[in-house]
């Protein structure tokens, strides 16, 4: 079975709004909402990986993060390490590069029904903070 490692960016403004996009077409698991992120690379660090994600799917840079929650995650094709950062500062305006629908929602109204199963613990976090 593969195993994956996974950057994903939680970007945060100062009103407490965070920046999802909704997984693609023929994608695993499309249709949901998600955290902008993907696959670390054999050659990167976690937050390496991060930076370099975030950049191609939102257009912005990384200036800060903080590791919230890491979890493995059995699929049934496919294991995942998440690695889940808080993103603190960043430069310029995110979007959805990739043509990806995206919106800004409280963390409080983030749902995790509308999510992979395994944002589930991070996003109960996200309501509770
Ligand atoms: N980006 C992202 N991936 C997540 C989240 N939660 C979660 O379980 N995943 C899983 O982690 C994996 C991320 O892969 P990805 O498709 O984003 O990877 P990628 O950007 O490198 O793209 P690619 O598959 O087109 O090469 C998928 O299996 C996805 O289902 C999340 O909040 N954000
Ligand atoms: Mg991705």
């Amino acid at each position: 079975m593969k195993h994956l490692h996974i950057a994903v960016g939680i970007i945060r403004n100062d009103e407490g709004e965070i920046f999802i996009t909704q997984r693609g077409g023929d994608s695993h698991l499309s249709g949901l909402w998600e955290f902008p992120g993907g696959k670390i690379e054999v050659n990167e660090s976690p937050v390496q990986g991060l930076q370099r994600e975030l950049l191609e799917e939102t257009g912005i840079e990384v200036l800060d993060s903080e590791l919230l929650y890491q979890l493995d995650h059995r699929f049934s094709d496919r294991i995942v390490t998440l690695y889940f950062y808080l993103v603190k500062r960043w430069n310029k305006m995110p979007y959805g590069r990739e043509g990806q629908p995206m919106r800004w929602v409280h963390q409080h109204q983030l749902k995790a029904e509308e999510f992979p199963e395994p944002n589930k613990p991070v996003i109960e976090q996200l309501n509770k903070a």
